[in-house]
């Protein structure tokens, strides 16, 4: 039997390209108190109201624009993560993935794990960087799925791995694979993570810091500038900057005629990635006087991305994929 699991978890991602399906998921995520820290009272009416009334329709063309023959991309790339693990860590440990919204719940995919056998059970989830808005929230709804159980299985997380040297190694030979193929030299590379309200940071969440922390440490690695910027603006709060679409947009009057940019925060390429930065970010940089942009893929299911994730979670499962009886010697 198999006892130990490891339960991937990424973002969510709605059903269906279509607007019902992106009202159901905006509206789980949307609701979520770690996302928007406004007052329920304040925020569920907005919500509510022109929110959910209008953003669907405009979010499900984007979908659209996106979609794979398996699915949503972010789903897509999250299960062959998961697939290519299960590969690499062999038949004794069971890897499995689940979303913090939408589908396949986190719930449900506990509840088969703990049903399969796993006592032990490391919860990864996938954002390199901290940010109470994703990690954290995935976290509270693995300990809510527990909580009803009596027989509940031993729990380990995975740490934010923004600086690890695995995480590096796995950036700068991506980023360097996908420079390769280019038939230009870019004028910059251009990292973009997603923003947050800059609120949060005041708050004391580390994300912006962690963010800036791996920008500078892949930067070394390189050997070349990486810039940094923050996208997905949402709402009409001050978000950390710079904008990335400001950022795109301003470039070649600064004499900056051709870009790469790379998505470091996002384990998996998604709507943010593919159409907000591939499509849009493309238009914004082009209109504005840039002759040549890249996007690069993110580590999705890469060999990069699965040597790390071998990496990361072979040190988390350090002693209980060992020996399960260690006698520990006694203190005094
Ligand atoms: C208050 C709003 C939002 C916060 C805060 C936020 C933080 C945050 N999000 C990600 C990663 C992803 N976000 C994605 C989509 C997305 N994000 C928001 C809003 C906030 N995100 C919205 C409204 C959407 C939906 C798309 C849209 O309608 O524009 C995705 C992609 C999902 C997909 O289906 O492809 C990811 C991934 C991070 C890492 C983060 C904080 C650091
Ligand atoms: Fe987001
Ligand atoms: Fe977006």
């Amino acid at each position: 039997m198999r006892n130990i699991g490891i339960l991937l978890i990424n973002l969510g991602t709605p059903d269906a390209p279509n607007a019902s399906a992106v009202r159901r998921y905006l509206g789980e995520f949307l609701s979520d108190r770690r996302v928007v820290e406004i007052p329920q009272l304040l925020w569920q009416p907005i919500l509510r109201g022109p929110i959910l009334l209008t953003r669907p329709a405009k979010s499900a063309k984007a979908y659209q624009e996106v979609w794979m023959e398996g699915g949503s991309p972010l789903a897509v790339y999250t299960r062959e993560t998961a697939i290519k693990l299960q590969a690499l860590v062999g038949p004794n440990v069971a890897v499995d993935w689940a979303m913090r919204y939408g589908n396949p719940s986190i719930a449900n995919r506990l509840d088969a794990m703990i049903a399969s056998g796993c006592e032990r059970i490391l919860l990864a989830p996938l954002y390199p960087q901290y940010c109470a808005a994703t990690t954290a929230t995935a976290l509270d709804a693995c300990y809510a799925a527990l909580a009803g159980l009596r027989a509940q299985p031993a729990i380990r997380t995975l740490p934010p791995y923004y600086a690890d040297a695995a995480y590096i190694e796995a950036l700068r030979s991506s980023t360097e694979r996908q420079l390769a193929a280019l038939d230009f030299n870019p004028d910059l590379l251009l990292a973009s993570f997603h923003g947050m309200p800059d609120r949060t940071r005041q708050l004391g969440d580390p994300y912006y810091e962690q963010c800036l922390a791996s920008a500078k440490l892949l930067q070394d690695a390189l050997g070349r500038e990486v810039r940094i910027s923050f996208q997905s603006r949402f709402g009409r709060a001050k978000w950390l900057g710079p904008a990335t679409d400001e950022t795109l947009r301003a470039l070649p009057s600064q004499g900056v005629k051709s870009v790469a940019i790379l998505t470091p925060g996002f384990s998996a390429d998604c709507l943010e990635t593919l159409e907000e930065i591939a499509m849009r970010g493309r238009d914004d940089f082009l209109a504005a006087g840039g002759n040549k942009f890249a996007h690069f893929s993110c580590l999705n299911a890469s060999t990069e991305a699965m040597l790390l994730y071998r990496n990361l979670v072979g040190r988390e499962l350090a002693g209980w994929l060992e020996n399960d009886f260690v006698q520990l010697p006694r203190g005094g």
